[in-house]
């Protein structure tokens, strides 16, 4: 289980699977160095990112799905961790943003759907929506992508969200954390949280 939470009432996490860029985005919105890596699976426990007079805290959860040299159970372990992390920190996580890579999503969803299996992803947005966390699906490496369109509304078609993608704007924000465009994702995560009567945070984002 992971541990070392700071206490602070209102949380925005950052789930998705290894390598698709949830670290590259902290960085961007806080400016602080959260490790990122070609190599997938650097992340291994959560990264808080809190304020000292802020009852806000922003957390890069580990990524899980396939990270060469770690072993089947290790990452088993690790998704296990997150779901039981977000589970227990419902009631405080106001926005659960999903990354994921634009590049490779619709594919690996697919292979995981052709076998039988409820892909991580399509899984993982479900698991937000029944807990009742509003989400963005935070859809990364936009920049190496051909068709924006055609992908983003693959990306809704797979998360069950009927096109054209224009029409979920609050919820599938197209971004390229690498080059620090993410206007979609702040503008898709201030939404929740004005709806939610927290303006006091919208200086975060
Ligand atoms: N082309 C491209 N690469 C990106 C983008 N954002 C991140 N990357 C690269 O993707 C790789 C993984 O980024 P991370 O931010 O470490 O990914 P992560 O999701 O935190 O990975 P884990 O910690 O393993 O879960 C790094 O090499 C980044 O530079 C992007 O918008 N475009
Ligand atoms: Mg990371």
């Amino acid at each position: 289980m992971f541990e070392g939470r700071p206490d602070r009432s209102a949380e925005v996490v950052f789930c998705g699977r290894s390598n698709v860029g949830k670290s590259t985005i902290l960085r961007e919105l806080t400016g602080h160095d959260f490790t990122t890596g070609k190599k997938p699976g650097v992340t291994r426990s959560p990264g808080h990112y809190d304020w000292v007079s802020e009852d806000f805290v922003l957390t890069d959860l580990p990524g899980f799905g396939f990270m060469s040299g770690v072993p089947e159970e290790v990452r088993e372990t690790i998704k296990t961790d997150v779901v039981h992390y977000i589970e227990d920190h419902a009631d405080e996580i106001l926005v659960g943003v999903l990354v994921l890579d634009g590049k490779s999503a619709v594919d690996i969803i697919d292979r995981h759907a052709d076998r039988g299996e409820v892909p991580h992803d399509v899984e993982l947005f479900h698991f937000l929506q029944d807990v009742g966390i509003p989400t963005v699906v935070a859809v990364n490496k936009m920049d190496k992508v051909d068709d924006h369109d055609e992908r983003l509304n693959a990306v809704c078609d797979r998360l069950g969200l009927p096109s054209p993608w224009q029409q979920w704007q609050d919820t599938v924000a197209p971004v390229t954390a690498k080059r620090g465009s993410i206007t979609p994702l702040t503008e898709a995560v201030r939404t929740h949280l004005h709806d939610q009567r927290r303006d006091d945070l919208l200086k975060f984002f």
